[in-house]
């Protein structure tokens, strides 16, 4: 359990964060550029000091300044991996690990909390093994973040910061490191608070999100809640405007190359996915990526017509003209500007998923809620980047 409850003024800007949460699996601190995230972590790590407030992991005090507690950052037992490795060049690999290890206390250099992060483990989960004695200046990006995580885990930490870890990375080093998060996420059974601005990455990792707002944490709760809710599509994003599905591959389509994935809705057929029949994964369809009938439509390509009831209709996510959410639910939000699209929540037998459409289809069919309709999803719509498996389960490797 993560107890916050913390107020810091910096400069201008007042952060002022009252949040409790389990910290299992991946938790996600998520919000705009300057929401304060990062003051957050800094915060939860040591490296800034609260005006006033607590923090508490697991019933342990790390700050209190009612009581006059303040332990330093190598006593907090967290571990912080940063957006850019900053692992000592003049160090091997090698040696940037033993780094971690030796930071340490003696007194908790035993117990399975530290033998779970031994040294060949760690390695043997990042892949780094072929790395140990070279220098950073020899790795690539990746790489580099690679090792920064295994310097950290090898600190046996009790929670883990990740800080925009991939931030730095393009996409093809992102999808390199990405598994090995995942793999951590799984085997070792760590905390992990991460922090991004990149929705799809947390889609993919995290099972829990707490969403940061100029300075406050403004909801917290289970990914799938907080990205089906209309009332913080402001701040989840115009671009991520979409839902999270839990889906079990029921079956491969060797003919067409297709696999299905099978969830409370239905059967979803996508171009054929590297995972076994039986795994679980969560995939996340863009509502923009989804289309609405009104019956089953006959001649046409899309492979995915699954029956729905239109459950709500928002506006198109994203910011109001104050960068502020947006009011109301009419067709002039903003001076006199008519949006011309609209979000429409379906309820798939209990599964929430968005359709965005332009306010003129919305007239043309007469939507409103409760009616049913049929969702047409492009089997090319669900991006492989978006497959995740849910956290704790593991996954069989890619054939
Ligand atoms: N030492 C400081 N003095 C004054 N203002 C600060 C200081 N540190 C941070 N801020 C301000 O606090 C706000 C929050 O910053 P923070 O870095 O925590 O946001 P963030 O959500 O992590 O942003 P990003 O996603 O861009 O990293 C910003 O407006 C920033 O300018």
């Amino acid at each position: 359990m993560l107890e916050i409850a913390v107020e810091k003024r910096l400069g201008d800007f007042r952060l002022d964060v009252k949040v409790d949460f389990e910290a299992t699996g991946i938790v996600a601190l998520f919000g705009r550029s300057g929401s304060g995230k990062t003051s957050l972590v800094n915060l939860l790590a040591g490296l800034l000091r609260p005006d006033r407030g607590r923090i508490a992991v697991d019933g342990r005090v790390l700050f209190d300044d009612a009581r006059g507690i303040d332990l330093p950052p190598e006593r907090r037992r967290l571990g912080y991996v940063f957006q850019e490795g900053r692992l000592f060049p003049h160090l091997t690999v090698r040696d940037n690990l033993l780094y971690g290890r030796r930071r340490v206390p003696r007194a908790e250099r035993a117990g399975p909390h530290f033998e779970r992060v031994g040294i060949e483990r760690v390695v043997g989960l990042l892949g780094i093994e072929p790395l140990l004695a070279r220098r950073p200046s020899d790795l690539s990006g990746g790489e580099k973040q690679r090792v920064a995580l295994g310097r950290a885990l090898l600190a046996a930490p009790r929670l883990l910061l990740m800080d925009e870890p991939l931030a730095a990375l393009d996409q093809p080093r992102k999808e390199e490191v990405l598994p090995f998060i995942e793999a951590l996420r799984d085997e070792l059974g760590i905390p992990i608070v991460y922090v991004s601005h990149s929705m799809e990455e947390i889609l993919r990792l995290a099972d829990t999100m707490v969403l940061m707002s100029e300075g406050r944490a403004v909801a917290h709760g289970a990914l799938e809640d907080l990205t089906s809710r209309l009332d913080l599509r402001p701040l989840t994003g115009r671009y991520e405007a979409g839902a999270v599905i839990s889906v079990t591959v029921a079956g491969l389509d060797l003919t067409y190359g297709l696999s299905e994935l099978r969830f409370a809705g239905g059967t979803l057929l996508v171009p054929r996915l590297a995972a076994a029949i039986g795994s679980q994964l969560r995939l996340r369809i863009r509502a923009r990526d989804v289309s609405l009938a009104l019956s089953p439509p006959g001649d046409i390509s899309i492979q995915n017509v699954l029956p729905a009831v239109v459950a709500d209709i928002g506006e198109e996510s994203g910011l109001g003209p104050h960068g502020g959410p947006q009011s109301g639910s009419g067709g002039d939000p903003a001076g006199g500007e008519v949006r011309p699209q609209v979000d429409v929540r379906l309820d798939l037998n209990g599964v929430p998923l968005w359709a965005r459409i332009t306010r003129r289809s919305l007239q043309e069919l007469a939507l409103a809620p409760g009616k049913p309709v049929y969702a047409l999803i492009k089997t090319s719509a669900i991006d492989r980047f978006s497959l995740g498996r849910p956290p704790g389960r593991r996954f069989l490797p890619p054939d």
